[in-house]
């Protein structure tokens, strides 16, 4: 086991193994994030250390990423990540366990009854008390640079996102932004996403309704 530390984060390298997937076979290494005991992913295709990879940085999100919730376009932007990686032969996913923009899973539920009841995803989460978006992005650099990776082309539609991982040290080439279809499930999510989160997400019809 060997410790990293990148801005405030340190992370400790637990254990690897390879995991073949349609796209391709990973190598899922598993970090320990020491601050707070959370045990973070990084699925990992071919070489990486050396220019500019492309990644994905995901949070953890077990409505949309394991059992296909509607609700929200994380589980259709991880398998297009996936693909992406796959069809480049290289590239990185980090798995963030910050469930529901950092509230947890059973407070993401609450906020999804909010929702079923008028509010939008963000005065949901407000209503519960949290900010709209409670993440961390400093554990990534910490497990970037436990991989040696310094410079990225980062798919995200999240300039913040962006920010922060510039902010904690990872240079970042080009975003590259992630297209998922537009549902009437997911469509009022993302609007309220490009409207007070700030996504760029210029696929997106109208604004309005
Ligand atoms: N609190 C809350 N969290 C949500 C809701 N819908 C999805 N999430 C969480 O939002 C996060 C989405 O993570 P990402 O897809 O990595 O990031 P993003 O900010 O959407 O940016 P992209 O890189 O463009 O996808 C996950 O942690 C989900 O669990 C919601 O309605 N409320
Ligand atoms: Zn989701």
């Amino acid at each position: 086991m060997s410790e990293k530390e990148a801005g405030s984060s340190v992370v400790t390298r637990l254990s690897d193994a390879a995991i073949p997937t349609p796209d391709g076979t990973f190598r899922m290494i598993l970090f320990r994030e020491e601050a707070t005991g959370r045990e973070h992913v990084a699925m990992v295709l071919g070489a990486v250390g050396t220019g500019t990879p492309l990644i994905r940085i995901h949070s953890e999100c077990m409505t949309g990423d394991v059992f296909g919730s509607l609700r929200c376009d994380c589980g259709e932007q991880l398998a297009a990540a996936r693909a992406r990686i796959g069809e480049e032969g290289a590239g990185i996913i980090l798995y963030l366990r910050q469930e529901g923009r950092g509230i947890g899973l059973a407070n993401k539920l609450r906020a999804y009854q909010l929702q079923d009841q008028g509010f939008d995803t963000v005065e949901a989460n407000h209503e519960l008390g949290f900010a709209a978006d409670l993440r961390q992005f400093g554990v990534a650099a910490a497990m970037l640079d436990a991989l040696g990776v310094r410079s990225v082309r980062l798919m995200t539609n999240n300039p913040r996102k962006q920010d922060a991982l510039e902010k904690a040290g990872i240079r970042i080439t080009e975003r590259v932004p992630v297209r998922v279809p537009i549902l009437p499930e997911n469509r009022r999510y993302l609007q309220t996403k490009a409207l007070k989160l700030g996504h760029r997400i210029d696929w997106l019809p109208e604004l309005d309704a």
